[in-house]
């Protein structure tokens, strides 16, 4: 049994929507990032690399190399979750909380639950979504960005 830990923060810069867990939520900006920004992707990915003592996820996809410009973050979970099966392991649950003032994350809690489950080839209640505010502190408090964290649980096959 492993566990690992990720987290991740992105600022909101131009755009009209934001993705999170390779789901589309308009928002009033976007993401500024080399990829498409998922920042909650990118925890997950960091928390399944941790488990296996495998580094982050800018050494696996680093920020200089312009394969990843804009690229879909589902490329780099695929790619992760292939990494952790290839040392023995599957998920046994990951659980994630998304913290920002905006935009309101509880309407699309579901539909990004099911979407990750899909694309890791789990039950939707192995993967935790959760949302909190910051009570209007610090950076996530003033609207400039998002944080999202995430833990995994990894069992022997
Ligand atoms: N961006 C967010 C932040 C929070 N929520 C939901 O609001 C509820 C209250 O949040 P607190 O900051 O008081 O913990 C909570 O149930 C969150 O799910 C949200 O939807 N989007
Ligand atoms: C995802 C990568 C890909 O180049 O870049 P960003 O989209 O900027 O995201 P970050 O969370 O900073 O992780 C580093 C990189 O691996």
């Amino acid at each position: 049994m492993r566990i690992g830990t990720g987290f991740d923060v992105h600022a909101f810069g131009p755009g009209r929507y934001i993705t999170l867990g390779n789901v589309q939520i308009p928002h009033d900006f976007g993401f500024v990032a080399h990829s498409d920004g998922d920042v909650l992707i990118h925890a997950i990915c960091d928390a399944l690399l941790g488990a296996c003592a495998l580094g982050d996820i800018g050494q696996h996809f680093p920020p200089s190399d312009d394969r990843w410009k804009d690229c879909d973050s589902v490329v780099f979970l695929k790619h992760c979750h292939q990494l952790i099966q290839q040392q023995g392991y599957q998920i046994g649950n990951i659980d994630c909380t998304l913290i920002a003032e905006q935009p309101k994350i509880k309407p699309h809690i579901q539909t990004i639950q099911t979407r990750l489950a899909d694309i890791l080839e789990l039950n939707p209640n192995q993967v935790g979504i959760k949302a909190t505010t910051t009570e209007q502190l610090g950076f996530t408090g003033r609207k400039e960005g998002m944080a999202a964290q995430a833990v995994c649980l990894l069992l022997k096959m």
